[in-house]
């Protein structure tokens, strides 16, 4: 892959709480249009990691290089109980400078959230609560969309939605992280990596990686 290639590009990551050294020169490239997941044991570290690359936390060494708009989706919801569904797309759209809610209510309607719209997130369910957190992600077309156990809480019909959404990304060039601890989602990845001992190692190719392989052998 040349320098050019990449969507989102990690050099040399470290980071440390104390003596705890979590990253310890982490180094991957995410290519457009490819949904790479990360996986590893309890603690490894996966969410510091994604903090860092989505620039909430600050590396002790190394740097994060992406192209275009970047998409967060936190492992802990950030959201305001006391503002309506409605009301967070409202002051998203302001935040992300979008002419139109457009996008945002057509992720509302596909992950059937469109009943809550004027519900106040302090008074949503768990998973409900993680949907608007990945709309609140999505909204606005980011090229590159970092995601830490984006549907925590999903019922299987949603969770079926949220990759078919994510697959819809990567086929128009957006690429995709996701923090994964679902054994099923391996076959959603196109590369999968795994976090030990603060670095990030190649795991065995995935399904979806061995039919892409295949498809450009022919
Ligand atoms: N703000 C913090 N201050 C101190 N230690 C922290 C902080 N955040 C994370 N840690 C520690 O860093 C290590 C990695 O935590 P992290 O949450 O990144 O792991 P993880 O791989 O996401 O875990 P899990 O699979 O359980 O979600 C843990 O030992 C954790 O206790």
């Amino acid at each position: 892959m040349s320098s050019q290639d990449f969507a989102l590009q990690a050099v040399d990551l470290h980071k440390a709480f104390g003596s705890h050294q979590v990253l310890r020169g982490v180094e991957f490239s995410l290519r457009p249009g490819e949904i790479m997941g990360i996986i590893g044991e309890n603690g490894a570290g996966k969410t510091t990691l994604l903090r860092v690359l989505s620039g909430e936390l600050k590396a002790d060494r190394g740097s994060v290089v992406h192209k275009g708009r970047l998409g967060y989706c936190p492992q802990r919801i950030v959201v305001n109980n006391e503002l309506t569904v409605e009301q967070h797309l409202r002051y998203f759209q302001s935040a992300y400078q979008l002419a139109t809610l457009t996008r945002a209510h057509e992720l509302v309607e596909r992950l059937d959230l469109s009943r809550y719209l004027h519900r106040k997130a302090g008074v949503l369910s768990g998973g409900t609560k993680q949907k608007l957190n990945l709309v609140l992600a999505l909204m606005h077309d980011p090229g590159v969309v970092l995601m830490d156990e984006p549907y925590q809480g999903f019922d299987w019909d949603n969770y079926l939605s949220f990759w078919a959404i994510t697959r819809e990304l990567c086929d128009r060039g957006q690429s995709v992280l996701v923090i994964s601890h679902i054994a099923h989602d391996v076959k959603q990845f196109d590369r999968l990596h795994r976090l030990r001992e603060g670095q990030v190692l190649v795991e065995k190719p995935t399904a979806r990686h061995a039919t892409a392989s295949r498809k450009a052998a022919l």
